[in-house]
């Protein structure tokens, strides 16, 4: 099957070589489209790959019918609408570490330039002015440098600054006063930070918490003087504020590497002498754009061939230890949700997965998902999948929960899936058994030992001579060969369930043949 892959940022071509080694991958790189172009097309592709330019916003992601992952070449996915792509089944993936350097480094150099005016005496001089007096600066040893956000890029940022001798002030939801001990930095709220820092620099991701995060307060609290800095995201600060508070000698100097707007060729804050500034350039180094494309282009091949990914943005990766142990479960949680969909033929409430055994230790998210998957896939079809299972559940008003015990009834891992429908609960256990594979191993409270593979028939009847033999022939007149066959009761002469595992489906004259005979309650044909 060949794939469609779409570019539509520039990508360093070293970056993409993964794509183009891989085999089948059709790749077509336009960085010309225009917002209504990129919707026209974008139903041909099966992977669009972008930078920070592209918009893909929900509109495109609705007429995205073929396309299975966007790969975001860099960190920043603002500018993909993450609730579109999950809710029609894409993933996303980025490249968080490739750029992380090239953004410090870009940082550093703002501050440094910010401190010794150079941009504007570079100016000055370029348009054959010599001033001295006019570009004095500050140094930056013994200065306090405020970081608004220390993952990545902040924590980088940090090491920089200690070695210009800067004091750092640290404020990320994350930091805790002994992890900025260790860091040997110091630890605020963020209203500390915005106090006490000379420099300031945010390395948030733009979110609907971190939008206008430095605003007209923010900049109230700031010390007078103060001077600023944005390599994150435009848009975290709100630059009517920012404006103003140059203007009335609040801030003295900001190097902003990003818009609340981009591109743009004119900016009311350009026309500030304390501004200084790029279009954001702070990962545009061959260095990281090489490696940020390598990073997205592996995914992209991971993804269309099969593979797991490494950076998925909307779904939680998992290490890939524990990946390793739960992967060979996936099968089993996807039939155990299909088999038990097809049992219920009910509307379902809610569901309760319970993971007992080996499975109790290990991180489960990944099968709930499979399981979910499996239990929708009946009535939605393979438009669901990994990434929008949950959503699509919640969307239907299904409630999951999950639970976990070490005890697994003579099981070393026990899987057990139950649904609550208007008429009550059932449920299906399975297990994997070691070498043997996966084995529906309970049904509701009926022992079996079956396969879940092919066409099942779960047949609830009187526990009473004969059933089986007038089944069998019955089965027989209609050419359906029996696999295998599991049978349990409740008591001798109460309730029994049969599961036969058959060759070819049970028609429906079958079925209703087999649903008129006397001892017989209910049949379910079930295709895995
Ligand atoms: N100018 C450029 O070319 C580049 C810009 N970026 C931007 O930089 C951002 C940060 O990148 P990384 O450090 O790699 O991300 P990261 O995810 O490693 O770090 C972000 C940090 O911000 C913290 N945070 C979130 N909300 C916060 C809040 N309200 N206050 C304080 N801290 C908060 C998080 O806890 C996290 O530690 C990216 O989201 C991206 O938008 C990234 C690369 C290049
Ligand atoms: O693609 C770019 O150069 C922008 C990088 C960026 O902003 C990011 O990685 O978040």
């Amino acid at each position: 099957m060949a794939f469609n892959i779409l570019i539509s940022d520039p990508l360093s071509e070293e970056g993409i070589q993964p794509l183009r080694d891989a085999e089948d991958m059709n790749i077509v790189i336009d960085t010309t489209l225009t917002p209504e172009e990129l919707a026209d097309q974008i139903g041909a592709y099966d992977a669009l790959l972008v930078r920070s330019q592209t918009q893909v916003t929900r509109e495109v992601i609705s007429k995205a019918s073929k396309l299975k992952i966007i790969g975001r070449a860099g960190v920043g996915v603002d500018n993909i609408d993450l609730d579109a792509a999950t809710e029609h089944g894409i993933i996303v993936v980025n490249a968080p570490n490739g750029n992380t350097n090239s953004a410090a480094e870009h940082t550093m150099a703002m501050i440094m330039s910010l401190s010794r005016n150079i941009p504007q005496a570079y100016h000055a001089l370029k348009n054959h002015k010599w001033d001295r007096k006019k570009f004095v600066g500050v140094e930056l040893k013994n200065k306090t440098l405020g970081v608004i956000g220390l993952g990545r890029i902040g924590t980088e940022v940090t090491v920089r600054a200690k070695g210009q001798r800067m004091n750092v002030i640290a404020y990320d939801p994350f930091l805790t006063e002994e992890k900025a001990d260790k860091m040997g930095i110091g630890y605020g709220t963020i209203q500390e930070v915005l106090e006490k820092a000379d420099f300031i620099t945010i390395h948030t991701p733009l979110l609907k918490e971190t939008k206008h995060l430095i605003n007209a307060s923010a900049f109230q609290q700031m010390k007078t003087g103060v001077q600023i800095v944005n390599c994150a995201r435009g848009g975290i600060i709100d630059e009517e504020a920012l404006y103003d508070a140059i203007v009335s000698k609040k801030v003295a100097g900001a190097a902003l590497d990003v818009f609340e707007e981009e591109p743009f060729v004119d900016h009311k804050l350009l026309d500030l002498p304390e501004v200084i500034a790029t279009p954001h350039l702070g990962a545009s180094t061959f260095e990281a754009q090489e490696s940020v494309a390598v990073d997205v282009s592996h995914d992209v091949v991971r993804f269309l061939t099969g593979d797991l990914v490494k950076n998925p943005v909307n779904l939680p990766s998992v290490p890939n230890d524990i990946m390793n142990r739960i992967e060979p479960y996936f099968n089993l949680a996807e039939k155990l949700g299909l088999f038990l969909i097809g049992l219920t033929g009910e509307v379902v409430e809610d569901i309760t997965i319970y993971y007992s055994g080996d499975l109790s230790e290990v991180e489960v998210a990944p099968l709930t998902r499979n399981t979910v998957k499996g239990l929708l896939k009946r009535h939605l079809g393979d438009h669901v999948n990994d990434v929008n299972a949950l959503y699509l559940a919640e969307q239907k008003g299904i409630t999951i929960n999950e639970s976990k015990t070490s005890k697994a009834k003579g099981f070393t891992n026990l899987l057990k899936v139950e649904v609550k429908t208007k008429s009550g609960k059932r449920s299906v256990s399975g297990t994997l058994l070691n070498g043997l594979g996966p084995r529906i191993v309970k049904v509701d409270n009926y022992s079996v030992d079956v396969t879940p593979e092919g066409h099942i028939v779960v047949i609830h009847h009187k526990d009473q001579p004969g059933v089986i033999g007038r089944m069998g022939s019955l089965l027989a007149q209609h050419q359906i060969n029996i696999a295998t066959m599991q049978v349990d009761r409740s008591d001798i002469g109460g309730d029994a369930i049969m599961l036969l595992r058959v060759d070819k489906h049970l028609g429906k004259e079958g079925l209703s043949e087999l649903k008129a005979l006397n001892e017989i309650y209910d049949v379910t044909a079930i295709d895995l």
